[in-house]
């Protein structure tokens, strides 16, 4: 029988049936029980007042509540039918044989709902006498929301429910963030035309009710719930729907709005107060997520470490060993019983792709073009595996091998190995001691046991050879615990505890290159200040190790060394990762393709240098017909004094006030946009273009190529870069590069932030908001460097005549949520000169709830002074 004619067979079938069993029906399709249904149904009747919202595409808001409530329940729902089924099935047999007959018989799957697989499906008739049987409903629990956000889950302290939360970098699931890019790719035909009219049609796309329903319920597993609800929120759903919804919910529950960690969790006192391109302000604010964050802190897991076939270790420019063919551990979980994977070993490097690269192999190398476009093969060859990590990835462990002859010898040992010689090795303790339990015990040597093993095995050296496991704090983040691992040259720095025993990720450096130089180097260490290993490990005034080569602190992945220098005392800048490019952290939505690179956003049929070409590129277009850079590599003149005077003039007709600002939505719209700075934009060459890497509209992606110095400035701003050499009006000096947050995201992460941690300034990517409707909160986007970032990081503000100025540079998508934000020259600076730009911060701002810092920029125009009026 057609499929059609079938469907039409059983729809007409079901006109019988009365509306609220049909609800049943099709939620038990899905694997919800009655009783939860009926809850959900009864609240919804509530808010709809009427049938019909509920029962469009299937239930669909039906579904979305029940399934906000976390899995957990449908998990509960579906554990209690399969007991009901098992003692069904001991006490009545018979009973159980028929209706398997039935099911095989009658049943052949007509609702356009298809089943998660989580229940085994019902034949109607077997279906009508559950419906009948649970008559009257028993009350049940309350759906209660959840946030929007893709994440692991944790559980609920209030009613023992799952709840899913977003969580670090290292639980942003490559499946979430595919299942994310997947829907997203549903809109995603190659379109090569205007991506970024593209872009702006992609929020407003309706979609067909029928597709859609399919593809949520085939998302209705483990993971894919959670991009069923995320697409909830993207679009096809009114607000009004919307709002309701979240009425259902909320009423459900006691939880407030703003506990969700959701667009609408944004705290209202870490509003921007600064305009354009400015730092985004630190503030303490809600503990929600820290609450969360204790709840799933529970235990390590551990995963055999696997390398997939395929992986070829090759360089990129980030200086990361690659794996040009990566295939994620995927967090797909088969097994019913748990929501989270155990752990997942991947490379450390391997951040989320930009695009969809784990779900798609052939597109990965696209994705992470990129980064393997940009610069140079390093000298230095890394590997990283991540070991461990407990459920939800708060607690990792990860190995990293350096060395500079090439890729150690080094394999992934079976992790059973690693296990049984940690539990020998704790055996052997536990008969020296005659103690169960140590009395120095502690998680981070248990954990460094645990390493020495891994590393043992690893490397097939005995423990008596030089490797030896290092465990040391470090402060940059809240429970952000560093375990390095070095060579035992005498440099071993000691356990240092967390300041607040919390562990958030430990982290195995182990570096391989073993050379004598080193040991020399070493050995001298503890005389000379200028030694690497020795200011390696060196406590900073926090009493916290820091581990960067002072002679590079971008440890070789700039094509110049970066040398730090201290003329006071020994102190090292604090921890951080240093990258050449952005990286995502989790729910920032860039969708990075060639696909959306149309025609006209770049040029195809170019060839070696564009700027020299005597007729501008198409990627001249955005800037006028004309390109931004001289054929010497700096920003021409005009283009630069007017990228200058947009930055002081913040008159509000250089402003775009959002009809539905991001930064404002959590405030429930009592606050109003206070406008964003609309900037002039330039448009490099790319991978598209037909011309070479060193064409000259390609500056910015080839990275830095002055010569820089971090130093530690006298006037007390702390750590100051500066410039070794003269450097022309309009020279591009680096590019602001950290994580790639969401604004959300970035509240969050303030809010778990101590009073005392020190932070770099983000920055708000929100040149071009103007131009892309209503951004959704994955498309508000802002950079973090305060844990990963490039010397840009160093940067000082300085009041309105600073000598940078930073311009926004579209290089991988025209979707201009998303840029690259890029310091020049503002004017000529001399050798050793400071470099700084201005913030663009209002110190005036009484309204602010944090002032920033005192300013002391030294300008005559400085705007922290009393009475200025100043502004930027
Ligand atoms: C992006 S970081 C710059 C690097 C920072 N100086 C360091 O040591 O890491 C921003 C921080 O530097 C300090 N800072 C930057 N400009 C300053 C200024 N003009 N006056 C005082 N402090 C400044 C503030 O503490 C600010 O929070």
């Amino acid at each position: 029988m057609p499929h059609q004619q079938q469907q039409q067979q059983q729809q007409q079938g079901m006109a019988e049936v009365p509306r609220h069993k049909k609800a049943f029906i099709a939620m038990r399709a899905l694997g919800v029980d009655d009783k939860t249904t009926e809850t959900v149904l009864k609240n919804l009747l509530k808010v709809y007042k009427n049938w019909e919202p509920i029962e469009e595409e299937n239930y669909r808001v039906l579904a979305d509540v029940i399934f906000e409530d976390g899995k957990n329940q449908v998990e509960e729902a579906r554990k209690r039918k399969e007991s009901q089924s098992s003692s069904d099935y001991e006490r009545q047999p018979k009973k159980l044989n028929s209706t398997q007959q039935e099911s095989r018989a009658s049943h052949s799957g007509g609702y356009p709902l298809q089943s998660s697989g989580v229940t085994p499906r019902r034949s109607p008739e077997s279906e009508e006498r559950e419906i009948a049987a649970s008559q009257p409903f028993p009350r049940g629990r309350l759906p209660r929301p959840v946030p929007s956000s893709p994440g692991l889950v944790t559980r609920d302290t209030q009613n023992g429910h799952n709840i899913s939360q977003t969580h670090n970098r290292r639980n942003a699931s490559p499946v979430s963030q595919r299942s994310h890019f997947r829907e997203r790719g549903n809109n995603n035909e190659p379109k090569p035309t205007s991506s970024r009219l593209w872009s702006r049609d992609r929020t407003n796309e309706p979609k067909s009710p029928q597709t859609h329903t399919r593809c949520d319920v085939n998302e209705l597993k483990p993971v894919s719930q959670r991009s069923h609800f995320r697409e909830q929120g993207k679009d096809n759903v009114s607000s009004s729907q919307n709002s309701m919804r979240q009425d259902v919910a909320g009423a459900s529950s006691s939880c407030p709005r703003a506990n969700r960690p959701n667009s609408s969790s944004v705290s209202p006192q870490a509003r921007q107060k600064l305009k354009g391109k400015e730092p985004i302000i630190h503030q303490n604010g809600k503990k929600v997520n820290r609450e969360i964050f204790k709840e799933v802190s529970m235990g390590l897991s551990f995963k055999e470490p696997k390398v997939e076939n395929g992986y070829a270790m090759v360089p990129s420019n980030y200086g990361y060993n690659a794996l040009s063919e990566i295939t994620f551990e995927p967090y797909i979980n088969h097994n019913p019983e748990f929501e989270v994977p155990v752990a997942v070993v991947r490379s450390l490097n391997q951040y989320p792709a930009v695009n969809d690269g784990a779900a798609d192999m052939s597109t990965a190398g696209h994705s992470n073009g990129l980064t393997l476009e940009l610069a140079n093969v390093p000298n230095n060859i890394f590997s990283n595996f991540e070991i461990a990590s407990s459920p939800l990835g708060e607690v990792t462990i990860s190995l990293s091998c350096k060395s500079s002859s090439g890729c150690p010898d080094i394999h992934m040992p079976n992790l059973q190995e690693v296990l049984k010689l940690a539990e020998d090795m704790a055996e052997n303790t536990r008969h020296r001691s005659h103690k169960i339990i140590e009395p120095n015990f502690s998680l981070a040597k248990l954990m460094e046991e645990l390493c020495q093993c891994f590393l043992q095995l690893a490397t097939n050296r005995s423990p008596t050879d030089d490797i030896q496991a290092i465990v040391c704090a470090e402060g940059i983040h809240p429970g952000y615990l560093q375990l390095a691992l070095s060579s035992s040259n005498g440099c071993r720095n000691g356990l240092v505890d967390h300041p607040k025993g919390q562990i958030s990720s430990l982290f195995l450096e182990w570096n391989g290159a073993r050379n004598e130089e080193k040991h020399q180097h070493c050995s001298e260490s503890s005389n000379s200040s200028r030694s690497m290993l020795a200011q390696h490990h060196q406590l900073n005034r926090n009493g916290r190790s820091s581990s960067h080569n002072v002679e590079d602190i971008c440890k070789g992945e700039e094509g110049v060394k970066i040398p730090v220098v201290n003329g006071h005392d020994s102190e090292l800048p604090p921890f951080f990762h240093y990258m050449t490019g952005n990286t995502i952290y989790q729910n920032a939505y860039i969708n990075i393709s060639l696909a959306r690179v149309g025609d006209e956003d770049s040029c195809s049929t170019c060839y070696g240098n564009c700027v020299s070409s005597p007729i501008p590129c198409a990627c001249a277009r955005e800037t006028g017909g004309d390109f931004a850079y001289t054929a010497d590599g700096t920003v021409k003149r005009e283009f630069l004094d007017e990228c200058i005077k947009i930055g002081h003039d913040q008159s509000s007709d250089r402003l775009y006030f959002c009809k539905d600002c991001p930064l404002e939505r959590s405030n429930c719209g009592l606050t109003k946009c206070k406008g964003h700075l609309l900037r002039k934009f330039i448009k490099e060459c790319w991978i598209k273009c037909g011309c070479s890497k060193q064409c000259g509209n390609r500056l910015v992606q080839r990275g830095i190529t002055c010569n820089l110095q971090v130093f530690f400035t006298p006037q007390g701003k702390g750590w100051g870069l500066r410039t070794v050499n003269n450097l022309p009006r309009g020279a591009f000096v680096c590019e602001y590069v950290g994580e790639i947050l969401t604004n959300t995201e970035l509240y969050n992460r303030n809010d778990e932030r101590t009073g005392t941690e020190k932070h770099t300034y983000p920055v708000l990517l929100d040149a071009d908001w103007g131009s892309e409707g209503v951004l959704q909160d994955e498309e508000a986007l802002c950079l973090d460097a305060t844990y990963y970032g490039n010397v840009a990081r160093f940067i000082n503000h300085r009041c309105f005549d600073s000598n940078l100025v930073e311009i926004p540079v579209e290089i991988e998508t025209p979707d201009r949520h998303y840029y690259h934000v890029a310091f020049f020259t503002s004017r000529e600076v001399g050798a050793m000169e400071e470099l700084a730009w201005d913030y663009g911060i209002d110190f005036h701002d009484i309204n602010h709830p944090i002032k920033a810092f005192k300013c002391l920029c030294g300008s005559k125009f400085c705007r922290d002074m009393p009475c200025t009026g100043m502004r930027r």
